[in-house]
């Protein structure tokens, strides 16, 4: 590794594989600061212009690490936080002492990241300022953790733990991007002279990316920039000092208040008190309404009970034939539908070349509405009652009549009940044996694994809870398909 006198260096950690098995409950990551003693962040903070209510402090939030916790009342109202233009760290910011020529090898390397990605260009932009001895944001750089807790850094064993394709999935395609990004990364540093290197001639290995990825997915916020022709903004990823101390809660008590668009020197980043918050209670932001799927991915976290979980399936002729084949529902046409089904089928983009075939079971649907709308038409034989009904009116489950009476819908319902089972069958564990497993001393990874796995099938659970009722609730006589 080639370390100039003007960097820092980056961790040593060469591998994607940072938690290890000694990383315990009471040791969160978050524990862990890139420097053992960190300046106060509050304090730099006030000193550069930026403003933090009195009664603030940086403290422990239980499990979620530190967080912003109030050490006296504070009004509803009240302002928080105030962040000038220059406290954020973003892209295109002034890159301060570095030459053009390191912004334009930063802007050749970020070109090579994909668009579902951005959170690496933002990451390659924080780890040029992490290799820069003289760098403005060393204060708060110095406060991030060490480690992030999220899945691309767990075992082998633990990626498995998940039990959920969807999930592995996307985990591979991010340590598979992180490997062969880090080959092009040498490729791009190999000919750039020592005062263009963005990293301080320092070489860049995938843990080091895959830390700056994770800092910036986990802590980094969307703001708005510039006006679009239609009226809404284009969005400017920012990494927001002592803000992104703030932990997520779907009820918070505080939210983001931005005034003037991140093109504008004058824009600033406030965090304003929504109600009244008490004396020692942690200041929460709600990161937004995400599955567990991207808080695991993206933050490391899972939230119990999530309202906003989902379980993805793919839509499957087979798999439906079998789901009726358990619900005992007659005959349906899964796997051969009249021509006038296959065209509705088309309108869900159910069927067909582009054909997306993802469907979902949870969240605030309940029911992924094209799933819903598709079982009801391909149970229904009456093609003139389905033909009646508008496609969004096929696909809501709502609280009125069933839209093709009460038996199709019985079949209907039936037939997702059985598939909740199926999906929970699926999984090797039961949650019996996922909550014996969390009751041991497992390291962090094997927990949020566990915990992550078992939600899903709560929720499964949860779903089969409300459908059955819902199948209750139907006319009697008219119930069996
Ligand atoms: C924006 S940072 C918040 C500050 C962070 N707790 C720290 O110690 O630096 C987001 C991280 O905080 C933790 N976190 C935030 N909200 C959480 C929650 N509701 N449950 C569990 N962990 C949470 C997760 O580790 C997440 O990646």
């Amino acid at each position: 590794m080639l370390i100039s006198s003007t960097s820092k260096p980056f961790l040593s950690a060469a591998s994607l594989r940072l938690l290890s098995r000694t990383h315990r409950r009471s040791l969160t990551c978050s524990a862990h600061r890139l420097v053992a003693h960190p300046p106060d962040l509050v304090r730099w903070v006030r000193r550069e212009g930026g403003s933090v209510h009195p009664n603030l402090t940086i403290g422990d939030h239980s499990d979620f690490g530190l967080g912003v916790v109030s050490t006296d009342g504070i009004p509803a109202g009240s302002e928080l936080i105030n962040l000038p233009s220059h406290l954020p760290l973003r892209w295109n910011h002034p890159v301060g002492r570095t030459s053009d020529g390191a912004y334009a090898v930063l802007t050749k390397l970020a070109e090579q990241v994909p668009e579902e990605l951005w959170s690496m260009r933002l990451g390659l932009r924080l780890l040029q300022e992490r290799a820069n001895v003289d760098s403005f944001w060393w204060p708060y750089m110095s406060n991030l953790p060490e480690t992030f807790s999220v899945p691309i850094f767990f075992s082998g064993e633990d990626i498995k733990n998940l039990q959920y394709i969807p999930l592995l999935h996307q985990i591979n395609k991010r340590c598979r991007f992180l490997i062969e990004f880090e080959k092009q990364v040498k490729a791009v540093l190999k000919d750039v002279s020592p005062k263009d290197h963005p990293f301080g001639g320092q070489d860049v290995k995938s843990g080091s990316l895959g830390w700056a990825m994770s800092a910036v997915s986990s802590r980094a916020f969307r703001l708005h920039g510039k006006a679009l022709p239609d009226g809404r903004h284009d969005e400017v990823p920012m990494l927001l000092p002592l803000i992104d101390m703030c932990n997520h809660s779907f009820t918070p008590n505080a939210s983001i208040v931005q005034e003037r668009d991140a093109t504008s020197p004058n824009m600033s980043v406030k965090v304003v008190a929504k109600k009244e918050i008490e004396q020692n209670t942690p200041v929460t932001l709600n990161y937004g309404c995400l599955s567990n799927d991207f808080f695991m991915l993206d933050y490391g976290f899972v939230v119990p009970s999530n309202p906003y979980d989902q379980v993805e399936l793919r839509y499957d002729d087979s798999l439906l034939d079998a789901a009726s084949m358990a619900a005992g529902v007659s005959s349906p046409s899964f796997s051969s539908p009249a021509i006038w089904q296959q065209e509705i089928l088309s309108k869900l983009n159910l069927l067909g070349d582009n054909a997306l075939l993802k469907v979902t079971l949870g969240g605030p649907e309940l029911v992924d509405g094209r799933l819903l709308a598709a079982l009801r038409v391909l149970i229904s034989s009456d093609m003139e009652s389905v033909q009646k009904q508008s496609l969004d009116t096929l696909m809501v489950l709502g609280d009125e009549e069933p839209p093709l009476g009460a038996t199709v819908e019985a079949a209907a319902l039936r037939t997702v009940l059985a598939l909740c089972v199926i999906s929970l069958e699926h999984f090797p564990t039961k949650i019996m044996q996922d909550e014996l497993v969390l009751k041991t001393d497992v390291s962090l990874a094997t927990q949020l694994a566990v915990q992550f796995r078992m939600q899903k099938k709560l929720l499964l659970v949860d779903v089969t809870r409300k459908l059955s009722q819902r199948v209750k609730m139907l006319p009697k006589e008219k119930s069996t398909a």
